[in-house]
């Protein structure tokens, strides 16, 4: 077995006019849990589209699990699961791994991602998130080694997304490699091993989740203290630190920007002076930071 589940080069994709994947290169190991995130319209799913086999690359080269671009063993959805409305989620499995010629024990499968109490019911009345469930329960008959999701987590609850957060990191631990999309960085980061970030179709970044943390340049701090207006006048004289101006003329908090060594030394200074401080922490979280500004969203998102 190859010890790289994903190798991607150069693939590009084009609808019309649209380059929705400009010569994106993944390299995700196996037993790894990737995470693609992006804002809308990055290429997320235009590019699981392609590792699921649904649509080929206009250019570019994709190796799965160490064979061609439609390897066995990859399974998963995009867009949403495919079920039938009709049929209970008992049903759906059975069906589907009758379709496949698949012998699973359905409801262990239905048990492990939440669902036993309802395997009667029909999935017509099924919530977005337990359409979810049943999606990935229905992506891991045949026990796949390398398994696809666009947006797992979407319209989960605390609880399921807890759920399905022990499923997959149980997959990864057993072996299986899983590359998932989101939106959102606090689901990836609780989970992925790695991410790779999109931007209108090009990678801008791909690596450890905590590196990315680190590439937010100086991040914006709001600060609050017993006496802003001695606070301010700090601020102001601290070498290296700014002070970000406010729509808003709240005259108990201060947003400043600079180094965590500026920082340091607003800290020490209003110490110095007696002012006791009440709060010092980011505005935007630093992956969420580091997100908006390598996707150039950081304008718009912050006003
Ligand atoms: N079948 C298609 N026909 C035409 N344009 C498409 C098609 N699929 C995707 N696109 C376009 O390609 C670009 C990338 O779309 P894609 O759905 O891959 O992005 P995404 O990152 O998954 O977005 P979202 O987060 O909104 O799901 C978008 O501009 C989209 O409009």
């Amino acid at each position: 077995m190859s010890s790289t589940a994903v190798r991607a080069r150069g693939l590009t994709k084009t609808f019309g006019d649209v380059v929705a994947l400009d010569a994106v290169d993944l390299d995700v190991p196996a037993g790894q849990v990737h995470g693609l995130v992006g804002p809308n319209g990055a290429g997320k799913t235009t590019l699981l589209g392609l590792l699921l086999g649904l649509a080929t690359p206009d250019r570019g080269t994709l190796e799965l699990l160490g064979g061609g671009p439609a390897a066995e063993g990859v399974a998963g959805f995009v867009d949403g699961p495919g079920l039938y409305p009709t049929l209970t989620a008992r049903q759906n499995l059975a069906a589907l791994a009758r379709l496949r010629g698949e012998s699973t024990d359905v409801d262990a499968l239905l048990d492990r991602v939440g669902l036993l109490d309802v395997a009667g019911d029909p999935v017509r009345g099924f919530s977005l998130g337990m359409r979810q469930r049943l999606g990935l329960a229905a992506a891991l008959l045949g026990d796949p080694r390398l398994l696809v999701l666009d947006e797992p987590a979407n319209g989960l609850d605390p609880a399921g997304k807890r759920q399905v957060h022990r499923v997959l990191t149980d997959l990864a631990d057993a072996g299986a490699t899983i590359v998932l999309s989101s939106h959102r960085m606090d689901d990836l980061a609780a989970l992925c091993d790695e991410v790779t970030l999109l931007a209108t179709g090009r990678v801008v970044f791909s690596g450890p989740v905590a590196k990315l943390a680190a590439e937010s340049s100086d991040l914006d701090y709001r600060l609050r203290t017993a006496d802003p207006a001695t606070a301010r006048r700090i601020a102001t004289d601290v070498p290296g630190l700014g002070l970000v101006p406010q729509r808003s003329v709240d005259t108990e908090e201060l947003v400043v920007r600079g180094p965590e060594q500026a920082l340091d030394e607003l800290v020490r200074r209003l110490a110095a002076a007696g002012v006791p401080l009440r709060e010092l922490g980011p505005v935007v979280a630093p992956l969420e930071a580091a997100f908006l500004a390598l996707t150039g969203a950081e304008h718009e998102e912050r006003r």
